[in-house]
């Protein structure tokens, strides 16, 4: 299993697994390199839900192993939100920035750090032609900034502080997200339930 598609057009996800799995290794594709590749509906009401469907649509396309990841930031104080709906929390027609700025908006009024918890969720999906899908779950903990900070990573990175540190994972380079993030959390659980 040396090939592995990557069911994904995030290019921040694309260079995290390359950089996760290359060393052990794998050749990861991802669905840049498949413009033909189907545009699966995340209509799931879970992370695991929609990166399963991700993943068997994938595979089935291509007949290949495919990987999908579903990921997300829970905001303790709004119960959870944006969960599964993170990539589209300020509309589907918008972008990381108009994202950050609907939680922050939404945090305004909490001023005590402790208050503002929050976690990155990610779900894999490994899906084998001719095989049950399996699933994993990895985190992150941490708590939501007041202004964003940093230029690295992705997403909702630069207004997400690490708990025990007092950086943004935007601060952190890609090696160090790298050994810290939920997405490494849960390849590490994938790879061991593969190997
Ligand atoms: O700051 C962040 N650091 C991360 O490490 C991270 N991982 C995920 N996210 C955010 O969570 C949503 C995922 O949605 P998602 O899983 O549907 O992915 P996506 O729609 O971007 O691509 P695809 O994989 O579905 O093609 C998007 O808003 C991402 O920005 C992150 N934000
Ligand atoms: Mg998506």
């Amino acid at each position: 299993m040396n090939k592995i598609i990557i069911a994904t057009k995030n290019k921040g996800k694309v260079n995290e697994f390359e950089a996760l799995l290359a060393p052990l290794g794998y050749q990861v594709q991802s669905l840049l390199d498949y413009p033909d590749a189907i545009d699966v509906e995340e209509t799931g009401s879970t992370f695991e839900a929609n990166a399963i469907l991700k993943a068997e649509a994938i595979s089935k396309q291509y007949g290949m192993v495919t990987i999908a990841d579903d990921s997300g930031l829970e905001v303790d104080y709004l119960n959870g939100q944006p969960g599964v709906y993170s990539a589209r929390y300020a509309g589907t027609d918008k972008s990381d920035q108009a994202n950050m700025e609907k939680v922050l908006k939404e945090l305004s009024a909490i001023t005590e750090l402790e208050k503002r918890s929050a976690r990155f969720i990610c779900a894999l999906a490994l899906s084998t032609p001719g095989h049950v899908v399996q699933t994993v779950r990895g985190a992150c903990e941490g708590f939501i900034a007041e202004t964003p900070t940093g230029e690295n990573g992705f997403g909702y990175d630069p207004i997400f502080i690490l708990q025990n540190s007092n950086k943004t994972m935007a601060q952190l380079s890609k090696e160090e997200k790298n050994k810290v993030s939920h997405r490494s959390d849960a390849l590490k659980k994938l790879i061991e339930l593969i190997s």
